[in-house]
């Protein structure tokens, strides 16, 4: 893994200010949206490890070359950093090298912008195999164009071509050739993992039960919901990408039949475009899910262009074939937090939406149900002859499907049940002596 802020292990806690610059000519005066957008940042800047000690927005008036703030904002900053002993400041914006590196002249400690920040959560919390290859290539190619950048920037100051060769830029020059060979290396790496993910697909199917998939925002309460509907005591806590691990637990719906239920990662607002593949390849459990639960934060207050962007990314994956092209018919909108809101009837429901408020426990029967009728929707009939002798076989109907009819005889019974298209290539391929009847 590229060296990564959180791998230096703290003993004292590292204490950050995070700030968000603001620009009126590109933001609005949205104020309500700023606070959002800050405390999303506070989140985030947080579930790396670091304790915030100061946080505010900056009016950005034009976004300055040289150092992005104003002068009077950087001596005021310079100020604070020094009175409240910071170590990290963390700018919720993408900063060119030469702004990064200028302002931690400025004040005198390590300085992050949007981009590292979220390489830094997604480093921690890649999963799989794609994952983490596709996280550590973000990561090269970020600190790459960094050292590109200070490359020039160099030359520049020495007025040549670098024909003098000096220490640094000699140093420079051999960094960039490991970085870009590694990089060649980690590419291989995706295409021959892209190659095998069908198969890999094919081998997960075998989870002997449906899988139910929470997606949505960051903050959207997915743990909290997990949490609510497995009486599991998961990580869930007021702090974004709370959770460090892709969770599953088994749990019964009320018809009796098992499930699956499977915790990812959170979106966040802009996310810097060369991370979207990252990010997209920490969400690889969804490709398996039969049903997708999208929670969302229907008290937020950009609850609908977040809703907007979980559809798109989920749409791309689907266009790219990491997700099946039927996905929009296995998702149920959960709308989540209308505690807030003053209860369910404070939002309309239709059929694919449902209101819940995992915290009261509000609307969870509702959900549970209709997870249960989305599954049983998707069932086929099939009747099967077999040996009465074969417990497990009669055993695996009964807990898989909702047996419709049987008929016994002396030594064979002939039973009709309804099945989940997988469940059944799953019966017919784990007991291969049992035929199939005409329905
Ligand atoms: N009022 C209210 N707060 C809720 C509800 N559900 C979750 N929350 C709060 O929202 C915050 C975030 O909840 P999480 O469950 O950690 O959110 P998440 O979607 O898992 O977030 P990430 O793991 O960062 O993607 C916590 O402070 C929860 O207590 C709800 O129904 N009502
Ligand atoms: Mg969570």
């Amino acid at each position: 893994m590229a060296t990564s802020f959180t791998e230096k292990k703290q003993t004292v806690a590292t204490r950050a200010a995070v700030i968000l610059p603001w620009e009126r000519s590109a933001h609005g005066q949205d104020v309500r949206a700023a606070e959002a957008r800050l405390e999303e940042a506070v989140g985030l800047t947080a579930s790396i490890g670091l304790v915030i000690v100061r946080k505010a927005v900056l009016l950005l008036r034009a976004r300055r070359s040289a150092t992005l703030l104003g002068k009077g904002q950087i001596d005021s900053l310079r100020i604070a950093v020094k009175a409240d002993n910071i170590d990290v400041l963390v700018v919720d914006t993408k900063l060119t090298p030469a702004q990064q590196r200028n302002l931690e002249t400025e004040f005198g400690c390590k300085v992050i912008d949007r981009t590292g920040l979220i390489l830094d959560i997604f480093g921690a919390r890649a999963a799989t195999r794609e994952g983490t290859l596709q996280v550590e290539l973000a990561h090269l190619e970020y600190q790459r164009s960094r050292l590109v950048r200070l490359w020039t920037h160099l030359e520049r100051q020495r007025g040549g071509f670098g024909f003098l060769g000096g220490p640094g830029e000699t140093q420079i020059e051999a960094d960039r050739r490991m970085i870009g060979e590694r990089i060649v290396r980690l590419k291989k790496d995706l295409e021959q993992v892209r190659r095998t993910r069908g198969l890999h697909r094919q081998a997960r199917k075998r989870v002997p039960f449906p899988v139910v998939a929470l997606v949505g925002y960051t903050n959207a309460g997915k743990s909290t919901l997990f949490n609510a509907l497995t009486g599991a005591t998961v990580y869930a806590q007021d702090q974004l990408f709370a959770t460090l691990d892709p969770t599953m637990r088994a749990i019964e719906l009320p018809s009796g039949r098992q499930v699956i239920l499977s915790d990812t990662v959170g979106f966040i607002s802009d996310l810097p475009t060369e991370l979207i593949a990252a990010f997209r390849a920490t969400l690889e459990e969804v490709a398996e899910a039969d049903i997708i639960l999208h929670v969302r934060d229907i008290a937020h207050p950009d609850s609908t262009t977040q809703k907007k962007d979980v559809l798109g990314v989920l749409e791309s994956m689907a266009k790219d074939n990491m997700l099946e092209q039927d996905w929009p018919n296995r998702m149920i909108e959960v709308l989540n937090k209308v505690d807030l809101l003053g209860g369910q009837a404070a939002v309309p429901q239709g059929d694919e939406t449902v209101a819940i408020s995992a915290i009261t426990g509000d609307g969870l029967d509702r959900l549970l149900a209709r997870i249960d009728q989305r599954i049983t929707s998707g069932m086929e009939v099939v009747r099967y002859a077999m040996p009465l002798a074969d417990g497990a076989a009669l055993a695996w109907l009964y807990q898989h499907g909702e047996v419709v009819d049987r008929k016994d005889q002396e030594e064979e019974t002939d039973i009709t049940v309804r099945l989940l298209a997988e469940d059944r290539a799953r019966f017919e391929r784990q007991f291969r002596h049992i035929t199939p009847q005409m329905a």
